[in-house]
């Protein structure tokens, strides 16, 4: 950089002489800079423009760069115009103009960001920052066993992650087991530890378990929900003596441990039915966070897009934006899948659509439907019709997606091209007399 006025470096939220001198790639690396167009147009020796967000000063800009030729044709200087369209964009937003490319950054204004190690937590809704409200004010009883619950996807793991980071254990060892995903047989010794020669096969030195090389620290149990009935009594009778006795081993071992037990299963439920120990129940319950479903929080998907795609165009070093009328298809639809359906598809869109801006057609079709039935309408006792002709529509939908024509999928599922063309226009109008209501 060899000069910046100084319009530029407020844009930036930086001073002129924190820009002049220094490679774009080093204010790349401190993150003065969140993408370059510099970069770019030294690549493809052509001018660019490009729309940025900048998370220092909040604004939206239009970056356009020139090339600067020397004799034989290299790039010699870049001439880089930058210009604050946050208030265009705004307008943009609001008009939901039909050929206006936005990447909807403004929205994230009002999106709060938490540091947390390597990641960040995005919470926008009333209902996410009461989770993470919560979730700080028990980070600081240390000892207090905490209860995620939540659908998968919702950000179990993350939260539990905030809860140590937050907490006076933050820089002891911080050691999770996913136990749903440890054969039975193996689960004792894995949690609690062997010594030598407690069953063949054994290390011959014996073997710390999670809890003993957690000492100090925090002990995340996801999925505890799936821990068998015979592993939930010794659990139990840990966390109450606060000792770990290793398989084949005698003695106990005194144990400093904070728990905090994740599922997106019903314990409650689970305890009626038989399946999960009340007494262990209640022992893990002392402090419960529920996190809501995505589809529960709408106004967390804006910033959660955004989110990731940035994080997805510095992992695949491209510059994706969102088209404007894509955004209602992310708001309907009701992800079941949860926040990590959301940036799973958002990493499918970047590296599979073609160009820079992602479209409504890029989406996949569960997306694109006319109407999502929502969480409450879940809830709603619909009429058989009514559950028949969504059922309906969703095969029909598959079909297409599988088969790729309306022809290969009614020969898939055995009607005539006429019917499923005639079913799709009787769903789509339904909806649209629903949403008019
Ligand atoms: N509010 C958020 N901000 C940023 N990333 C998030 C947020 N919520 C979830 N994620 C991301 O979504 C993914 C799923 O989150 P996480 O693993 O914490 O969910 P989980 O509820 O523990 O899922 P499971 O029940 O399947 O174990 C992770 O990659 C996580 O980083």
């Amino acid at each position: 950089m060899l000069f910046a006025n100084s319009a530029n470096a407020s844009l930036l939220g930086v001073s002129k002489a924190e820009l002049e001198g220094r490679t774009t790639q080093q204010l790349l690396d401190e993150k003065i800079f969140s993408n370059s167009v510099i970069l770019e147009v030294i690549r493809q020796k052509k001018q660019i423009s490009k729309i940025s967000y900048n998370y220092h000063t909040r604004l939206t800009v239009l970056a356009t760069a020139t090339p600067i030729f020397d004799d034989v044709g290299n790039v010699k200087y870049v001439f880089n115009n930058v210009r604050d369209i946050t208030a265009l964009n705004e307008l943009q937003n609001s008009l939901k103009s039909k050929d206006t490319i936005i990447q909807q950054q403004s929205r994230q204004l009002e999106s709060m960001r938490i540091r947390l190690g390597e990641g960040t937590i995005i919470a926008n809704s009333k209902a996410f920052n009461e989770v993470i409200t919560l979730a700080q004010r028990v980070a600081a009883f240390d000892g207090a066993t905490v209860l995620i619950l939540g659908e998968s996807g919702t950000g179990k793991e993350i939260i539990s992650e905030l809860i140590v980071n937050n907490s006076p254990r933050k820089d002891w060892p911080y050691l999770q087991v996913n136990c749903g995903a440890i054969p039975e047989n193996l689960i004792e010794s894995e949690l609690f530890g062997y010594e030598k020669g407690a069953f063949t096969g054994a290390d011959n030195k014996g073997h710390k378990g999670l809890f003993e090389a957690a000492n100090g620290g925090t002990v995340f149990l996801d999925e505890i929900g799936d821990l068998p009935l015979h592993m939930q009594v010794k659990l139990l009778r840990v966390l109450q003596q606060k000792k770990v006795t290793r398989v084949g081993g005698t003695e106990p071992i005194a144990l400093d441990v904070r728990v905090i037990a994740a599922t997106n299963r019903n314990l409650e439920q689970m305890v009626r039915e038989g399946t999960f120990r009340e007494d262990l129940y209640y022992r893990l319950n002392v402090v419960s966070i529920f996190i809501p479903p995505l589809r529960e929080r709408r106004e967390d998907i804006i910033p959660l897009i955004n989110h990731f795609l940035m994080v997805e165009n510095q992992k695949y070093h491209t510059n994706k934006s969102i088209y404007s009328d894509t955004i209602d298809a992310f708001e309907g639809y009701c992800w079941p899948g949860n926040v990590r359906e959301l940036e799973n598809l958002l990493e499918n869109l970047v590296i599979t659509t073609p160009g820079d801006i992602i479209r409504r057609e890029n989406l996949p079709l569960k997306l694109r439907r006319p109407q999502q039935v929502s969480a409450e309408e879940e809830e709603e006792t619909v009429s058989l019709k009514s559950v028949v002709e969504r059922a309906e529509y969703a095969a029909i939908e598959r079909a297409i997606e599988k088969y790729g024509s309306i022809r290969k999928a009614a020969a898939a599922l055995d009607v005539n091209p006429s019917t499923i063309t005639r079913k799709m226009q009787l769903y789509k109008d339904m909806s649209s007399r629903k949403q008019n209501k």
